[in-house]
Protein backbone atom coordinates (compact mmCIF):
# COMPACT_ATOMS: atom_id res chain seq x y z
CA UNK A 1 0.00 0.00 0.00
CA UNK A 2 1.55 3.44 -0.76
CA UNK A 3 0.45 7.10 -0.15
CA UNK A 4 1.68 9.91 -2.20
CA UNK A 5 1.54 13.45 -0.81
CA UNK A 6 1.90 16.72 -2.57
CA UNK A 7 3.59 19.63 -0.68
CA UNK A 8 3.21 22.59 -3.03
CA UNK A 9 5.30 25.15 -1.68
CA UNK A 10 6.33 29.25 -1.42
CA UNK A 11 9.06 28.45 -3.80
CA UNK A 12 9.10 25.11 -4.82
CA UNK A 13 6.75 22.46 -5.18
CA UNK A 14 7.41 18.65 -3.66
CA UNK A 15 6.49 15.24 -3.94
CA UNK A 16 6.92 12.04 -1.73
CA UNK A 17 5.91 8.52 -1.99
CA UNK A 18 5.71 7.26 1.44
CA UNK A 19 4.98 3.25 2.33
CA UNK A 20 1.73 2.85 4.46
CA UNK A 21 3.97 2.99 7.37
CA UNK A 22 4.66 6.22 6.38
CA UNK A 23 8.70 5.48 5.20
CA UNK A 24 10.06 7.85 2.76
CA UNK A 25 10.06 5.68 -0.59
CA UNK A 26 10.95 8.72 -2.69
CA UNK A 27 10.88 12.25 -2.92
CA UNK A 28 11.23 15.02 -5.91
CA UNK A 29 11.00 18.79 -6.16
CA UNK A 30 10.94 21.31 -8.42
CA UNK A 31 11.50 24.86 -7.82
CA UNK A 32 9.37 27.43 -9.89
CA UNK A 33 9.36 31.09 -10.97
CA UNK A 34 8.48 34.18 -8.54
CA UNK A 35 6.69 37.33 -9.75
CA UNK A 36 7.61 40.15 -8.18
CA UNK A 37 5.63 42.97 -10.41
CA UNK A 38 6.03 46.02 -7.98
CA UNK A 39 7.99 46.48 -4.58
CA UNK A 40 5.84 44.60 -2.26
CA UNK A 41 3.74 42.72 -4.78
CA UNK A 42 4.46 38.40 -5.37
CA UNK A 43 2.86 36.84 -8.06
CA UNK A 44 2.88 32.80 -8.80
CA UNK A 45 1.93 31.59 -12.24
CA UNK A 46 -0.83 29.25 -11.66
CA UNK A 47 0.37 27.34 -14.82
CA UNK A 48 3.64 26.81 -13.39
CA UNK A 49 2.19 26.14 -9.57
CA UNK A 50 -0.24 23.07 -11.45
CA UNK A 51 2.92 21.79 -13.82
CA UNK A 52 5.68 21.27 -11.16
CA UNK A 53 2.76 19.74 -8.78
CA UNK A 54 1.97 17.18 -11.55
CA UNK A 55 5.60 16.58 -12.89
CA UNK A 56 7.18 16.21 -9.31
CA UNK A 57 4.06 13.59 -8.64
CA UNK A 58 4.84 11.74 -11.63
CA UNK A 59 8.58 12.22 -10.99
CA UNK A 60 8.15 10.57 -7.58
CA UNK A 61 5.94 8.29 -8.32
CA UNK A 62 8.40 6.50 -11.27
CA UNK A 63 11.51 7.09 -8.61
CA UNK A 64 9.21 4.77 -5.84
CA UNK A 65 9.21 2.55 -9.26
CA UNK A 66 5.76 2.81 -10.00
CA UNK A 67 3.70 1.39 -7.69
CA UNK A 68 -0.19 1.35 -7.20
CA UNK A 69 -0.66 4.46 -5.48
CA UNK A 70 -3.96 4.12 -2.79
CA UNK A 71 -4.41 7.62 -1.48
CA UNK A 72 -3.25 11.01 -2.33
CA UNK A 73 -2.56 13.84 0.92
CA UNK A 74 -2.22 17.40 -0.77
CA UNK A 75 -0.85 20.11 1.91
CA UNK A 76 -0.06 23.77 0.26
CA UNK A 77 1.80 27.59 0.85
CA UNK A 78 -1.48 28.77 2.75
CA UNK A 79 -3.92 31.63 2.09
CA UNK A 80 -2.64 32.34 -1.86
CA UNK A 81 -5.57 32.89 -3.90
CA UNK A 82 -6.37 31.86 -7.47
CA UNK A 83 -9.42 32.68 -8.96
CA UNK A 84 -10.61 30.85 -11.82
CA UNK A 85 -12.96 30.63 -14.62
CA UNK A 86 -15.54 27.68 -13.79
CA UNK A 87 -15.97 26.51 -17.60
CA UNK A 88 -12.77 26.73 -19.08
CA UNK A 89 -10.48 26.23 -15.71
CA UNK A 90 -8.49 29.50 -16.93
CA UNK A 91 -7.03 31.62 -13.80
CA UNK A 92 -8.60 35.38 -14.25
CA UNK A 93 -5.12 36.44 -12.99
CA UNK A 94 -1.53 35.34 -11.50
CA UNK A 95 -2.26 34.04 -7.71
CA UNK A 96 -1.37 36.54 -5.43
CA UNK A 97 0.70 35.14 -2.43
CA UNK A 98 0.83 35.23 1.26
CA UNK A 99 3.72 37.47 1.09
CA UNK A 100 1.73 39.83 -1.00
CA UNK A 101 1.21 43.51 1.08
CA UNK A 102 -0.66 44.90 -2.21
CA UNK A 103 -3.76 45.28 0.49
CA UNK A 104 -2.17 46.91 3.26
CA UNK A 105 -4.29 50.32 2.36
CA UNK A 106 -7.50 48.10 2.73
CA UNK A 107 -6.54 46.62 6.07
CA UNK A 108 -5.64 50.23 7.06
CA UNK A 109 -8.79 51.90 6.28
CA UNK A 110 -11.29 48.61 7.78
CA UNK A 111 -8.90 48.63 10.79
CA UNK A 112 -9.88 52.66 10.96
CA UNK A 113 -13.83 51.68 10.59
CA UNK A 114 -13.53 49.57 13.84
CA UNK A 115 -14.33 46.22 12.48
CA UNK A 116 -11.00 44.24 13.36
CA UNK A 117 -12.44 42.86 16.75
CA UNK A 118 -15.18 41.81 14.54
CA UNK A 119 -13.22 39.69 12.26
CA UNK A 120 -10.82 38.29 15.11
CA UNK A 121 -13.54 37.40 17.32
CA UNK A 122 -15.17 35.80 13.86
CA UNK A 123 -11.89 33.97 12.17
CA UNK A 124 -9.01 34.29 14.40
CA UNK A 125 -6.87 36.38 12.62
CA UNK A 126 -5.85 40.14 12.24
CA UNK A 127 -6.67 42.45 9.45
CA UNK A 128 -3.66 42.08 7.92
CA UNK A 129 -2.52 41.81 3.96
CA UNK A 130 -0.94 38.11 4.79
CA UNK A 131 -4.95 36.44 4.70
CA UNK A 132 -6.71 36.31 1.41
CA UNK A 133 -9.66 37.91 1.68
CA UNK A 134 -8.24 41.55 0.85
CA UNK A 135 -6.83 39.57 -2.26
CA UNK A 136 -10.02 38.08 -3.36
CA UNK A 137 -11.63 41.51 -3.03
CA UNK A 138 -8.87 43.13 -5.07
CA UNK A 139 -8.54 40.63 -8.12
CA UNK A 140 -12.36 41.19 -8.06
CA UNK A 141 -11.93 45.08 -8.13
CA UNK A 142 -9.09 44.77 -10.62
CA UNK A 143 -9.59 42.39 -13.48
CA UNK A 144 -12.47 43.39 -15.88
CA UNK A 145 -15.68 42.38 -15.28
CA UNK A 146 -14.78 39.84 -12.45
CA UNK A 147 -16.94 40.94 -9.79
CA UNK A 148 -20.46 40.33 -11.98
CA UNK A 149 -18.61 37.20 -13.41
CA UNK A 150 -18.55 36.13 -9.74
CA UNK A 151 -21.87 36.76 -8.55
CA UNK A 152 -23.60 35.15 -11.65
CA UNK A 153 -20.91 31.89 -10.24
CA UNK A 154 -18.96 31.81 -13.45
CA UNK A 155 -15.93 32.39 -11.13
CA UNK A 156 -14.41 29.73 -8.28
CA UNK A 157 -12.13 31.00 -5.66
CA UNK A 158 -9.47 28.68 -4.08
CA UNK A 159 -6.70 28.33 -2.04
CA UNK A 160 -3.60 26.47 -3.69
CA UNK A 161 -4.85 23.06 -2.15
CA UNK A 162 -8.51 24.05 -3.99
CA UNK A 163 -7.15 25.04 -7.10
CA UNK A 164 -5.12 21.99 -7.13
CA UNK A 165 -7.48 19.49 -6.63
CA UNK A 166 -9.94 21.35 -9.15
CA UNK A 167 -6.99 20.80 -11.71
CA UNK A 168 -6.28 17.23 -10.45
CA UNK A 169 -10.13 16.07 -10.34
CA UNK A 170 -10.57 17.58 -14.16
CA UNK A 171 -13.47 20.01 -12.63
CA UNK A 172 -15.16 17.73 -11.03
CA UNK A 173 -14.10 19.07 -7.07
CA UNK A 174 -14.73 22.69 -5.87
CA UNK A 175 -12.90 21.96 -2.38
CA UNK A 176 -11.30 22.71 0.35
CA UNK A 177 -10.33 21.67 3.98
CA UNK A 178 -11.17 23.01 7.36
CA UNK A 179 -7.36 24.39 8.05
CA UNK A 180 -7.05 26.31 4.50
CA UNK A 181 -10.61 28.17 4.72
CA UNK A 182 -9.07 28.95 8.29
CA UNK A 183 -6.82 31.24 6.72
CA UNK A 184 -8.91 33.04 4.44
CA UNK A 185 -10.30 35.66 6.96
CA UNK A 186 -13.66 34.38 5.57
CA UNK A 187 -14.76 31.56 8.01
CA UNK A 188 -16.46 31.29 11.18
CA UNK A 189 -13.65 29.00 13.16
CA UNK A 190 -16.12 28.04 16.00
CA UNK A 191 -19.19 27.36 13.87
CA UNK A 192 -17.63 25.82 11.27
CA UNK A 193 -18.80 27.65 8.17
CA UNK A 194 -18.25 30.39 5.87
CA UNK A 195 -19.62 33.63 7.20
CA UNK A 196 -21.76 35.91 5.26
CA UNK A 197 -21.01 38.77 7.83
CA UNK A 198 -17.04 38.77 6.45
CA UNK A 199 -18.30 37.77 3.06
CA UNK A 200 -19.92 40.89 3.33
CA UNK A 201 -17.22 43.08 4.71
CA UNK A 202 -14.75 42.03 2.27
CA UNK A 203 -17.00 42.31 -1.08
CA UNK A 204 -16.75 38.51 -1.58
CA UNK A 205 -19.79 36.85 -3.40
CA UNK A 206 -20.12 33.26 -1.43
CA UNK A 207 -20.87 31.88 -4.98
CA UNK A 208 -16.95 32.19 -5.13
CA UNK A 209 -16.26 29.92 -2.41
CA UNK A 210 -15.58 25.96 -2.14
CA UNK A 211 -17.11 23.46 -0.07
CA UNK A 212 -14.93 23.02 3.08
CA UNK A 213 -14.72 19.59 4.19
CA UNK A 214 -12.56 17.77 7.22
CA UNK A 215 -8.74 17.41 6.74
CA UNK A 216 -9.24 13.72 6.37
CA UNK A 217 -12.14 13.61 3.81
CA UNK A 218 -13.11 12.65 0.66
CA UNK A 219 -11.83 15.34 -1.67
CA UNK A 220 -12.67 13.59 -5.47
CA UNK A 221 -10.62 11.25 -7.73
CA UNK A 222 -7.52 12.30 -10.22
CA UNK A 223 -8.46 12.38 -13.91
CA UNK A 224 -7.12 8.39 -14.67
CA UNK A 225 -4.59 10.02 -17.49
CA UNK A 226 -2.99 11.57 -14.94
CA UNK A 227 -0.63 9.36 -13.05
CA UNK A 228 -1.87 5.79 -15.11
CA UNK A 229 -5.07 5.27 -12.35
CA UNK A 230 -7.60 7.20 -10.70
CA UNK A 231 -6.31 8.26 -7.14
CA UNK A 232 -8.73 9.39 -4.38
CA UNK A 233 -7.65 12.37 -2.67
CA UNK A 234 -8.39 11.85 0.59
CA UNK A 235 -5.99 14.74 3.08
CA UNK A 236 -5.89 18.03 2.71
CA UNK A 237 -4.34 20.54 5.09
CA UNK A 238 -2.49 24.38 5.08
CA UNK A 239 1.07 22.93 5.42
CA UNK A 240 1.90 24.36 8.90
CA UNK A 241 -1.00 22.76 10.26
CA UNK A 242 -0.19 19.63 8.33
CA UNK A 243 3.45 19.87 9.70
CA UNK A 244 1.80 19.93 13.29
CA UNK A 245 -0.23 16.35 12.24
CA UNK A 246 3.31 15.12 10.66
CA UNK A 247 4.80 16.01 14.57
CA UNK A 248 1.97 14.42 16.22
CA UNK A 249 1.18 17.49 18.20
CA UNK A 250 -2.02 15.56 18.70
CA UNK A 251 -2.59 16.69 22.61
CA UNK A 252 -3.44 19.74 23.63
CA UNK A 253 -0.44 21.88 25.05
CA UNK A 254 1.73 20.31 22.47
CA UNK A 255 3.49 22.36 19.76
CA UNK A 256 5.47 22.57 16.82
CA UNK A 257 7.64 25.19 15.22
CA UNK A 258 8.91 24.91 11.58
CA UNK A 259 12.11 26.67 10.21
CA UNK A 260 12.32 26.95 6.46
CA UNK A 261 12.28 30.95 5.19
CA UNK A 262 9.94 31.61 7.86
CA UNK A 263 9.10 30.24 10.77
CA UNK A 264 5.50 29.15 12.05
CA UNK A 265 4.71 28.22 15.38
CA UNK A 266 1.63 26.42 16.42
CA UNK A 267 0.19 25.54 20.00
CA UNK A 268 -2.43 22.55 19.81
CA UNK A 269 -5.23 24.14 22.34
CA UNK A 270 -7.33 21.22 21.72
CA UNK A 271 -11.31 22.32 21.45
CA UNK A 272 -10.48 25.84 22.73
CA UNK A 273 -10.41 28.38 19.98
CA UNK A 274 -8.46 30.67 22.41
CA UNK A 275 -8.69 34.40 21.61
CA UNK A 276 -5.30 35.58 21.76
CA UNK A 277 -4.36 39.00 23.68
CA UNK A 278 -1.22 39.23 22.22
CA UNK A 279 -1.77 39.26 18.61
CA UNK A 280 -1.24 35.41 18.07
CA UNK A 281 -3.65 34.17 15.19
CA UNK A 282 -6.31 31.92 16.68
CA UNK A 283 -6.61 28.78 13.73
CA UNK A 284 -7.92 25.31 13.00
CA UNK A 285 -5.14 22.98 13.57
CA UNK A 286 -7.17 19.82 12.10
CA UNK A 287 -10.41 18.82 11.49
CA UNK A 288 -10.97 15.11 12.09
CA UNK A 289 -14.10 13.01 12.06
CA UNK A 290 -15.67 16.29 12.39
CA UNK A 291 -14.14 17.15 15.60
CA UNK A 292 -12.15 20.52 14.81
CA UNK A 293 -9.17 20.98 17.35
CA UNK A 294 -7.68 24.53 17.19
CA UNK A 295 -4.14 26.20 17.89
CA UNK A 296 -2.65 29.67 18.55
CA UNK A 297 -0.08 30.33 16.24
CA UNK A 298 2.71 32.36 15.77
CA UNK A 299 4.39 33.24 12.08
CA UNK A 300 8.21 34.79 12.17
CA UNK A 301 8.69 35.84 8.48
CA UNK A 302 12.25 35.77 9.17
CA UNK A 303 14.50 32.63 9.77
CA UNK A 304 16.47 30.77 7.53
CA UNK A 305 16.30 33.66 5.11
CA UNK A 306 18.54 35.57 7.73
CA UNK A 307 21.28 32.89 6.77
CA UNK A 308 20.37 33.29 2.90
CA UNK A 309 21.28 36.90 3.46
CA UNK A 310 24.05 35.84 4.72
CA UNK A 311 25.38 33.83 2.08
CA UNK A 312 23.54 36.03 -0.23
CA UNK A 313 23.68 39.07 0.68
CA UNK A 314 26.82 40.07 2.49
CA UNK A 315 28.57 36.54 0.73
CA UNK A 316 29.82 36.27 4.45
CA UNK A 317 29.47 32.18 3.60
CA UNK A 318 29.20 29.90 0.29
CA UNK A 319 26.58 27.54 2.33
CA UNK A 320 24.00 27.52 5.10
CA UNK A 321 26.30 24.63 7.10
CA UNK A 322 29.02 27.12 7.31
CA UNK A 323 26.82 29.02 9.69
CA UNK A 324 27.49 26.38 12.19
CA UNK A 325 32.01 26.31 12.23
CA UNK A 326 31.87 30.26 11.98
CA UNK A 327 28.97 30.46 14.52
CA UNK A 328 31.47 28.55 16.88
CA UNK A 329 34.57 31.30 16.66
CA UNK A 330 32.48 34.54 17.75
CA UNK A 331 33.88 36.07 20.44
CA UNK A 332 31.83 35.29 23.33
CA UNK A 333 32.81 38.73 25.36
CA UNK A 334 30.25 40.52 22.41
CA UNK A 335 27.16 40.83 22.54
CA UNK A 336 25.78 41.45 18.82
CA UNK A 337 22.40 41.40 18.59
CA UNK A 338 20.58 41.10 14.90
CA UNK A 339 16.84 42.09 14.58
CA UNK A 340 16.30 40.47 10.77
CA UNK A 341 13.18 42.80 10.27
CA UNK A 342 13.83 42.93 6.45
CA UNK A 343 10.18 42.54 5.83
CA UNK A 344 8.82 44.11 8.88
CA UNK A 345 8.08 41.96 11.94
CA UNK A 346 5.23 39.12 12.14
CA UNK A 347 3.69 37.75 15.48
CA UNK A 348 3.35 39.30 17.61
CA UNK A 349 4.52 42.40 16.60
CA UNK A 350 2.70 42.83 13.33
CA UNK A 351 4.77 45.97 12.52
CA UNK A 352 4.99 45.61 8.80
CA UNK A 353 7.35 48.82 8.10
CA UNK A 354 9.77 47.88 10.81
CA UNK A 355 13.54 46.99 9.11
CA UNK A 356 16.10 44.87 10.05
CA UNK A 357 19.04 46.46 12.47
CA UNK A 358 22.28 45.23 14.13
CA UNK A 359 23.35 46.34 17.61
CA UNK A 360 26.25 46.09 19.60
CA UNK A 361 29.11 46.41 16.79
CA UNK A 362 33.04 46.95 17.73
CA UNK A 363 36.02 47.04 15.95
CA UNK A 364 36.00 43.37 16.34
CA UNK A 365 33.05 42.41 15.16
CA UNK A 366 33.30 39.87 12.12
CA UNK A 367 31.33 37.23 10.06
CA UNK A 368 31.60 35.12 12.96
CA UNK A 369 29.77 37.42 15.24
CA UNK A 370 27.39 38.12 12.33
CA UNK A 371 26.87 34.15 12.10
CA UNK A 372 26.23 33.60 15.95
CA UNK A 373 23.68 36.72 15.90
CA UNK A 374 21.71 35.70 12.83
CA UNK A 375 21.44 32.04 14.31
CA UNK A 376 20.56 33.74 17.59
CA UNK A 377 17.58 35.55 15.91
CA UNK A 378 15.60 33.08 15.49
CA UNK A 379 15.60 32.00 18.95
CA UNK A 380 15.04 35.08 20.69
CA UNK A 381 11.84 35.45 17.69
CA UNK A 382 10.63 31.94 18.91
CA UNK A 383 10.93 33.08 22.55
CA UNK A 384 8.73 35.55 21.75
CA UNK A 385 6.44 33.76 20.53
CA UNK A 386 6.93 31.11 23.52
CA UNK A 387 5.87 34.06 25.86
CA UNK A 388 2.62 35.46 23.83
CA UNK A 389 1.23 31.87 23.83
CA UNK A 390 1.70 31.31 27.49
CA UNK A 391 0.34 34.77 28.30
CA UNK A 392 -2.61 33.80 25.94
CA UNK A 393 -2.57 29.49 27.47
CA UNK A 394 -1.74 29.76 31.01
CA UNK A 395 -2.34 25.53 30.44
CA UNK A 396 0.79 25.82 28.08
CA UNK A 397 2.73 24.65 30.88
CA UNK A 398 5.91 23.30 30.69
CA UNK A 399 5.59 22.12 27.26
CA UNK A 400 8.54 20.60 24.66
CA UNK A 401 9.33 22.35 21.39
CA UNK A 402 9.36 19.72 18.50
CA UNK A 403 10.83 21.24 15.32
CA UNK A 404 11.04 20.31 11.87
CA UNK A 405 12.17 22.42 8.43
CA UNK A 406 15.81 22.79 6.93
CA UNK A 407 17.24 25.38 9.48
CA UNK A 408 16.84 22.14 12.19
CA UNK A 409 20.30 21.06 10.62
CA UNK A 410 22.01 23.57 12.80
CA UNK A 411 23.15 21.88 15.65
CA UNK A 412 24.27 26.04 16.99
CA UNK A 413 20.77 27.17 16.06
CA UNK A 414 18.71 24.73 17.98
CA UNK A 415 21.39 24.64 20.89
CA UNK A 416 20.55 28.61 21.46
CA UNK A 417 16.74 27.87 20.86
CA UNK A 418 16.85 25.42 23.66
CA UNK A 419 18.65 27.51 25.80
CA UNK A 420 17.09 31.05 25.08
CA UNK A 421 13.57 29.02 25.43
CA UNK A 422 15.00 27.52 29.02
CA UNK A 423 12.80 24.00 27.34
CA UNK A 424 13.63 21.02 25.65
CA UNK A 425 13.76 21.17 21.78
CA UNK A 426 12.83 17.82 20.05
CA UNK A 427 14.17 16.81 16.51
CA UNK A 428 12.15 14.11 14.92
CA UNK A 429 14.13 11.08 12.73
CA UNK A 430 11.75 12.34 9.64
CA UNK A 431 12.64 15.48 7.90
CA UNK A 432 9.59 14.82 5.58
CA UNK A 433 7.20 16.30 8.57
CA UNK A 434 5.08 18.48 6.34
CA UNK A 435 4.25 16.08 3.79
CA UNK A 436 4.37 13.31 6.05
CA UNK A 437 1.39 15.26 7.84
CA UNK A 438 -0.51 14.75 4.32
CA UNK A 439 0.07 11.23 4.16
CA UNK A 440 -1.10 10.29 7.44
CA UNK A 441 -4.84 12.33 6.70
CA UNK A 442 -4.81 10.39 3.78
CA UNK A 443 -3.63 6.95 4.85
CA UNK A 444 -5.92 7.67 8.04
CA UNK A 445 -9.16 8.22 5.44
CA UNK A 446 -8.38 5.41 3.72
CA UNK A 447 -7.82 3.33 6.52
CA UNK A 448 -4.21 2.65 5.69
CA UNK A 449 -2.84 4.42 8.62
CA UNK A 450 -3.06 4.37 12.68
CA UNK A 451 -5.45 6.54 14.62
CA UNK A 452 -3.74 9.55 16.16
CA UNK A 453 -2.53 8.12 19.37
CA UNK A 454 -0.66 4.75 17.52
CA UNK A 455 0.56 7.37 15.06
CA UNK A 456 1.74 9.39 17.80
CA UNK A 457 3.47 6.55 19.39
CA UNK A 458 5.34 5.51 16.26
CA UNK A 459 6.56 9.30 16.33
CA UNK A 460 10.79 8.87 16.76
CA UNK A 461 13.54 11.39 18.37
CA UNK A 462 16.66 11.92 16.45
CA UNK A 463 18.23 14.61 19.11
CA UNK A 464 16.81 16.69 22.18
CA UNK A 465 18.23 19.95 22.55
CA UNK A 466 18.27 20.77 26.20
CA UNK A 467 18.66 23.68 27.42
CA UNK A 468 22.15 24.44 29.60
CA UNK A 469 22.36 28.63 29.66
CA UNK A 470 22.25 29.66 33.39
CA UNK A 471 19.12 31.11 34.39
CA UNK A 472 20.37 34.52 34.53
CA UNK A 473 22.63 34.44 31.82
CA UNK A 474 19.09 33.78 30.22
CA UNK A 475 17.11 36.49 31.66
CA UNK A 476 19.59 38.91 30.73
CA UNK A 477 20.34 38.08 26.82
CA UNK A 478 16.55 37.92 26.39
CA UNK A 479 15.76 41.33 27.63
CA UNK A 480 18.62 42.44 25.72
CA UNK A 481 17.06 41.05 22.76
CA UNK A 482 13.71 42.92 23.97
CA UNK A 483 15.36 46.25 24.12
CA UNK A 484 16.48 45.89 20.73
CA UNK A 485 13.32 45.21 19.12
CA UNK A 486 11.68 48.70 21.06
CA UNK A 487 14.73 50.05 19.58
CA UNK A 488 13.85 48.95 16.17
CA UNK A 489 9.98 49.76 16.51
CA UNK A 490 10.60 53.06 17.53
CA UNK A 491 12.56 54.00 13.90
N1 LIG B 1 22.78 23.86 8.23
C1 LIG B 1 22.02 24.97 8.20
N2 LIG B 1 22.28 25.98 9.04
C2 LIG B 1 21.52 27.10 9.04
N3 LIG B 1 20.48 27.30 8.20
C3 LIG B 1 20.18 26.32 7.34
C4 LIG B 1 20.94 25.11 7.28
N4 LIG B 1 20.39 24.33 6.31
C5 LIG B 1 19.35 25.04 5.78
N5 LIG B 1 19.22 26.23 6.39
C6 LIG B 1 18.21 27.27 6.11
O1 LIG B 1 16.96 26.61 6.01
C7 LIG B 1 16.16 27.18 4.98
C8 LIG B 1 15.64 26.08 4.06
O2 LIG B 1 14.73 25.29 4.74
P1 LIG B 1 13.44 24.64 4.00
O3 LIG B 1 12.70 23.89 5.04
O4 LIG B 1 13.93 23.90 2.80
O5 LIG B 1 12.71 26.00 3.61
P2 LIG B 1 11.47 26.38 2.67
O6 LIG B 1 10.53 25.19 2.72
O7 LIG B 1 10.89 27.61 3.30
O8 LIG B 1 12.05 26.64 1.31
C9 LIG B 1 17.02 28.15 4.21
O9 LIG B 1 16.59 29.45 4.50
C10 LIG B 1 18.44 27.92 4.76
O10 LIG B 1 19.13 29.14 4.89
O1 LIG C 1 5.45 27.51 1.66
P1 LIG C 1 6.05 27.77 3.01
O2 LIG C 1 6.67 26.56 3.63
O3 LIG C 1 6.97 28.96 2.97
O4 LIG C 1 4.82 28.14 4.03
C1 LIG C 1 4.07 29.24 3.80
C2 LIG C 1 2.96 29.37 4.84
O5 LIG C 1 1.96 28.41 4.69
C3 LIG C 1 2.36 30.75 4.76
O6 LIG C 1 1.37 30.93 5.74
Amino acid sequence: MTILAMDQGTTSSRAVVFSDDLQVQATAQHEFPQHFPRSGWVEHDPGDIWTSSAGTARAAIEKAGAPRIDALGITNQRETVVIWDRSTGQPIHRAIVWQDRRTADICDRLRADGVEDQVTDTTGLLLDPYFSATKIGWLLDRVDGARDRARAGELAFGTIDSFLIWKLTGGQAHVTDATNASRTLLYDIRRNDWSDDMCRLFGVPRELLPEVRDSADDFGTTRPDLFGRAIPILGVAGDQQAATVGQACFRPGMMKSTYGTGCFALLNTGDQAVRSQNRLLTTIAYRLDGKTTYALEGSIFIAGAVVQWLRDGLKLIREARETQALSGQADDSQQVIMVPAFTGLGAPYWAPTARGTIFGLTRNTGPAEFARAALESVGFQTRDLWEAMRADWPQAGDAVLRVDGGMTASEPAMQFLADILGAPVDRPRNPETTAQGAAWLAGYRAGLCPAPEAYAEAWQLDRRFEAAMPDDQRDRRYSAWKRAVQAVLAV
